[in-house]
């Protein structure tokens, strides 16, 4: 059961989606404004206390914010059953102590010694990756976290299976950089080994003869998404993501047999840790269909849907900020900035209103169960009418990123194809391809002129100088009008009459002038949906 709470989130700065279903009413009130019929509420905001009204423009209309004080207003529906799993101390007792794999402890500030592993021949060797961008990542992900690179260095190796992941020649030379950093006054508190996921007794090996906590992608990534996750959807999806990396751990711990440390999980902590995944998967689900119910409402009212999708950093929201000028949209140079999808009011030239959909970035080389975990709140934007793929030209590697994406897409898409097949809605299972998918490249103001010649398939913008932006949004104004079957056209009407409100009600009126030949009607320019246009002819002309 679903219980209104009151929460306050200041941090937050962003229309979610979910509030942005309860509080507006897109209504055609004029030939020239469109307004939200009851105004947005704003969820948190730089001066939440205020009280004052803050308005913003979107490319050709206005809207309304109330920027309220957050904590007079519902913002997320929260139940009791998910505040008692995101506080759980005996939850917290095994993450923190037990397994010291998700240790909420090393939020603490860190100095960190980035280690980027690589195969540089043979069979294992993997190709095109360039290892000096994997490490620039790595350091990305560390300084997300505010954590200081006191080192960072690409360490060549012929596998990564070995119990101390490096040859002791290079454990020895390793060893000695973290002395000399700790002599020279520089002390490293942590190791981060830039790999997925390291074997629990390679980290245990590790720390033991560094004497500091060694971290692998995964503990680091979920330490990120802990940070960022602000909703209780987030929350309980990030809850939810650490249980299998824990798992795993423990059953190596079981198989591996006494390694050297009193680590175990009691019987009772794993009728526990089981039973709490049970409860996230079904406290997801309630919000999953919750959700499906907003989309539901969502497509009722006929707004387009843009879902705006990427590698994480692409620049997707600094994106919706351009295409929408939303000014509480606050991108920012840190990986999984964003974690919640949200959608954010646009406009088309044709000044019919669409939904951007802000998402979680994507990223390679994460254990696939950590963004598996953020599906249900993609499915949303796998749902979109129009799906834009952004990618960061300027990176070296933006050719593996939007590989890694596309193949990403697919497999979410199928996966949220096979769940819905269950009830019926085919609809998802038509959209797995990337037929409806727009190639952004972004941050062109980064490249040279010379690269860009070599660019295709792209449509080329920058979302700071907001060059190219006008020309993405008629291209998505084709695209939509395309994919949901409407048409513009201008259609004269009595004044006043009937058929003008029918219009003004079921269509997107987006200007009206009087008829110059006859002042007894109207000529209303609207974007109309074919199945309405038939709906309007059979009841008004016959
Ligand atoms: N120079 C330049 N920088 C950009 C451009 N677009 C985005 N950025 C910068 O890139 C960084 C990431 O931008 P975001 O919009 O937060 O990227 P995102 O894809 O939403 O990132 P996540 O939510 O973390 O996945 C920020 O520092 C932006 O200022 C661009 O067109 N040009
Ligand atoms: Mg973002």
């Amino acid at each position: 059961m679903f219980i209104s709470t009151i929460r306050s989130i200041s941090r937050l700065t962003k229309f979610h989606l979910s509030q942005y279903e309860a509080n507006s009413k897109i209504s055609l009130l004029s030939s020239s404004a469109i307004t939200i019929g009851k105004r947005f509420k704003h969820v948190g905001s730089q001066s939440p206390r205020s009280g004052k009204r803050e308005s913003g423009n979107t490319h050709h209309g206005k809207f309304e914010v109330d920027s309220v004080s957050t904590e007079q207003h519902d913002i997320i529906a929260e139940s009791d059953e998910s505040i008692s799993l995101l506080d759980d101390k005996e939850y917290d007792t095994i993450v923190n102590t037990t397994m010291h794999v998700v240790n909420k402890k090393l939020l603490n500030l860190h100095n960190v010694m980035v280690l980027q592993p690589y195969i540089k021949w043979g069979p294992n060797k993997v190709k095109n990756i360039k290892p000096e961008n994997q490490l620039a990542e790595a350091e990305s992900l560390v300084r997300t976290l505010n954590w200081s690179v006191v080192v960072s260095l690409k360490v060549s190796l012929e596998n990564t299976d070995r119990k101390m992941v490096f040859g002791s020649g290079k454990l020895d030379e390793l060893k000695q950089i973290v002395n000399k950093c700790n002599s020279e006054g520089q002390p490293i508190s942590c190791i981060f080994i830039s790999k997925g996921t390291l074997k629990f007794v390679q980290k245990l090996s590790l720390s033991k003869f560094f004497g500091i906590p060694v971290m692998d992608r995964y503990s680091v990534v979920i330490q990120i998404l802990r940070l960022h996750a602000i909703t209780t959807e987030a929350r309980l999806q990030v809850a939810l993501a650490e249980i299998p990396y824990i798992r795993s751990q423990m059953r190596e711990i079981e198989t591996q047999g006494n390694i050297g440390q009193n680590l175990y999980l009691t019987d009772t902590q794993k009728m526990m840790l089981k039973k709490r995944e049970k409860r996230l998967q079904q406290e997801l689900e309630k919000l999953r269909t919750h959700r499906e119910l907003l989309r539901n409402k969502r497509k009722q009212k006929q707004f387009p849907v843009v879902a705006v999708v990427g590698y994480t950093n692409c620049g997707k929201t600094s994106l919706i900020k351009a295409l929408t000028n939303e000014t509480s949209l606050q991108p920012r140079n840190q990986l999984f900035a964003t974690l919640d999808v949200t959608a954010h009011a646009g406009m088309l030239p044709c000044r019919l209103e669409v939904l951007f959909m802000d998402t979680v970035g994507f990223m390679s080389d994460i254990p696939t169960g950590l963004i598996e975990c953020f599906v249900a709140t993609l499915e949303d934007a796998l749902d979109a009418d129009i799906i834009v793929h952004v990618q960061d030209i300027s990176h070296d590697d933006w050719i593996l990123q939007r590989n890694h994406v596309e193949k990403t897409l697919i497999t979410l898409m199928r996966h949220t194809s096979s769940n819905n097949s269950i009830n019926g809605n085919k609809k998802i299972d038509e959209k797995v391809s990337l037929d409806n998918v727009i190639n952004v490249g972004n941050k062109i103001d980064l490249v040279s002129y010379e690269k860009t010649e070599n660019i295709k398939d792209l449509r080329v913008v920058s979302s700071k100088t907001l060059a190219g932006i006008n020309d993405l949004l008629i291209e998505l104004e084709e695209k939509i009008l395309q994919a949901t079957d409407r048409v513009k056209m201008t259609i004269r009407v009595p004044m006043g009459g009937e058929e003008m409100q029918w219009l003004y009600k079921n269509t997107a009126v987006t200007s009206s002038e009087a008829d110059p030949n006859n002042n007894q009607k109207i000529l209303l320019n609207c974007v109309i949906s074919r199945t309405t246009l038939e709906i309007f002819k059979h009841r008004f002309i016959g």
